[in-house]
């Protein structure tokens, strides 16, 4: 089994910029004491930008030096990924997968006022109108693994973090 020596499952949460992912990390982080991997950071600080698209002003990662930087700890368990993408990342790695949506309309406030402008924001309201990141997951895990989670409110939030709960409890029983 995949899990076998895995002293805790490893979550993935996915999703296209601005549905709420770090907020939702932080909380479950608080609330579990999981270990939370902030992929964008972690690439940062461990030298993993191949190089930086001025375009989307954001780096393009170096996969392979990632992965390989990141194979241990996975294999220990006990961790949430935190990922606008999600197809490159070793399928064995995770026991859940997460994709969290929201509807454009409330997107589009939530990256207007991160700053995010013409051909960014654009193509990242589009990102989310046809589903890409959970389109990307179904494909790249099994689709019993693959949940998707409105993410429009605190309503919202407040159930996500229960429903993560629950299944953490259960995976440890
Ligand atoms: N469930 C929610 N309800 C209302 N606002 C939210 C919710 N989740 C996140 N936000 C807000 O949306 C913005 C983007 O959230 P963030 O967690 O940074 O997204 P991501 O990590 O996916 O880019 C932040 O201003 C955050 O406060």
């Amino acid at each position: 089994m995949a899990n076998a020596k895995r002293i805790a499952p490893n979550i993935l949460v996915t999703g296209t910029p601005g549905v709420g992912k770090s907020t939702l990390c932080q909380k479950l982080v608080e609330l579990t004491g999981l270990r939370w991997i902030e992929i964008s950071k972690v690439a940062k600080e461990n030298e993993c930008i191949e190089e930086w698209d001025h375009e989307y002003q954001c780096g393009v990662l170096d996969e392979d030096k990632l992965m390989d930087g990141l194979e241990d700890t996975m294999a220990n368990g006990g961790n949430i990924v935190d990922y606008h993408s999600c197809e490159f990342f070793p399928e064995r790695w995770f026991d859940i997968v997460f994709v969290l949506r929201v509807d454009n309309t409330i997107l589009y406030d939530r990256l207007t006022s991160r700053g995010y402008i013409g051909r960014k924001l654009e193509d990242n309201i589009d990102c989310e109108i046809f589903q890409t990141i959970l389109e990307e997951a179904q494909s790249s895990y099994k689709k019993e693994i693959v949940h998707e989670l409105q993410n429009r409110n605190l309503e919202d939030l407040e159930n996500n973090l229960q429903r993560i709960c629950l299944w953490l409890q259960q995976w440890f029983e």
